[in-house]
């Protein structure tokens, strides 16, 4: 058994929003841009736990707290909360951690002083039997 499979595991990535990924008014990113994030940081926590990328079978709440702007570096935590038989309960939070400052020029931007939350989840992961 892994030694990372233990209730309180994570596992965090940080990256850059493009703003190719811009979507509405005000450089503003669709919410299931979060999601995309946490299925991917969500597939390296089942491979830390299980040795499998793992399948998601569903989210039992999403909560959208803050908006997420093309140019924001974002921050993205999955956390293993319940350990099943083959299901893995995840919580997951979403945070910006540097956002840009058009004020300061084109390219300019700032690392926040606090990072600010912008979307939380719960979900569920399924992974194979060990052997298959
Ligand atoms: C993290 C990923 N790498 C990234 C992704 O996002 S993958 C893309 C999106 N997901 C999919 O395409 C998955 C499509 N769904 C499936 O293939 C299947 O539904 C499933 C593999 C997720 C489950 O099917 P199956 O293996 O037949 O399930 P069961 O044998 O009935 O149950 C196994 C355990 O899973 C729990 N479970 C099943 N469905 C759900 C659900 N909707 N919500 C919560 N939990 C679910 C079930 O209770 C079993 O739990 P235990 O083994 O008893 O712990």
């Amino acid at each position: 058994m892994s030694a990372a499979l233990v209730e309180g595991f994570s596992v965090t990535h940080s990256r850059y929003v493009p703003y190719a990924h811009a979507h509405y008014g005000g450089n503003l990113v669709d919410g299931a841009y979060s999601l995309g994030l946490f299925g991917d940081v969500a597939t390296e926590l089942c491979i830390r736990t299980d040795g499998d990328e793992g399948l998601f079978a569903g989210y039992s709440g999403v909560e959208f707290l803050a908006p997420l702007h093309a140019g924001d570096v974002v921050e993205v935590t999955a956390t293993l909360t319940r350990i099943g038989n083959r299901s893995r309960s995840v919580a997951f939070e979403a945070r910006v951690t540097c956002r840009a400052n058009p004020d300061r020029g084109p390219s300019s931007a700032d690392v926040l002083a606090e990072p600010l939350v912008i979307t939380r989840a719960t979900g569920t992961v399924v992974v194979p039997l060990p052997g298959g």
